[in-house]
């Protein structure tokens, strides 16, 4: 297996507090994790870490190969996010934005077409391709943002709460697509607070609490989101008694 992401050791504070306390990370090629935890657990702050738009202040973020902060374009261009807000120019379309993004990420003309139609039809994005993005629905700004992340096939896939705003038809969309990456060899990492739809997606379940990752879950068996409750409270009473 080829790691495609590996976290090690980051440590970051924000305005005095330390956010990321000594998270560890490993993300092979082919396979789909999870992270979940507590709201302010500290998972958006971890992807930012992991995609350089934030230093941390300890440790180290390898992607594909090449430590942070040296990745140049070429690595760059291999890697697909959506975190926090959605890849959008409000004033220009749907089709636009996703054609920007291709561009961006070094994709030919020719391939982000085809793959623009074909994602576009798996997201029921199509109808809504040529409105400019500042007059759609959340959730289809979403798909936007999700079709951005996707049109240039990369090989680390990144994605904060994917499912904010889709419809379950949507979900199932986004469900297959991923699969479809993993099996070709992508890496993606997600967020989620829904249980079922990780259980669903991932190949393991991140547990991330107070900044580090706690334990590591298996999707399948038993009640997934009773054992995340299980693991945090465990980590909790053993904090208080220590
Ligand atoms: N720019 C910032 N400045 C100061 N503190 C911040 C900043 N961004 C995040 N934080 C703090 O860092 C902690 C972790 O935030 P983060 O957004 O990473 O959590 P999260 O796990 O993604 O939460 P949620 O589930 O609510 O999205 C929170 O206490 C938050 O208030």
């Amino acid at each position: 297996m080829t790691t495609a992401l590996a976290v090690d050791g980051v440590r970051r504070d924000l305005k005095g507090r330390r956010v990321l306390n000594g998270l560890d990370l490993f993300l092979d090629a082919g396979e789909c994790r999870a992270i979940v935890g507590l709201n302010g657990a500290g998972k958006t702050t971890a992807l930012r870490v992991m995609l350089g738009m934030l230093r941390p202040d300890a440790g180290t973020v390898t992607i594909l190969g090449t430590r942070l902060p040296s990745a140049d374009r070429s690595v760059w261009r291999s890697v697909g996010h959506l975190v926090e807000t959605p890849f959008c120019y409000p004033e220009l379309t749907a089709r636009q934005n996703i054609e920007a993004s291709a561009a961006l990420h070094g994709a030919s003309r020719a391939s982000a077409s085809t793959r623009i139609v074909e994602l576009a039809d798996r997201l029921m994005l199509t109808a809504w391709l040529e409105t400019p993005v500042r007059r759609l629905s959340l959730g289809t700004r979403q798909k936007v943002g999700l079709a951005a992340a996707l049109v240039h096939a990369p090989r680390l896939i990144v994605l904060d709460e994917p499912t904010n705003g889709l419809d379950p038809l949507a979900v199932v969309a986004l469900r297959t697509l991923i699969a479809d990456a993993t099996r070709d060899g992508a890496a993606v990492l997600v967020t989620s607070h829904h249980f079922d739809e990780l259980a669903r997606l991932a190949d393991r379940v991140d547990v991330l609490h107070h900044g580090r990752i706690i334990d590591t879950l298996t999707p399948d068996g038993p009640d997934l989101e009773q054992r995340f409750f299980n693991t945090v409270l465990a980590a909790d009473t053993a904090a208080v008694s220590a």
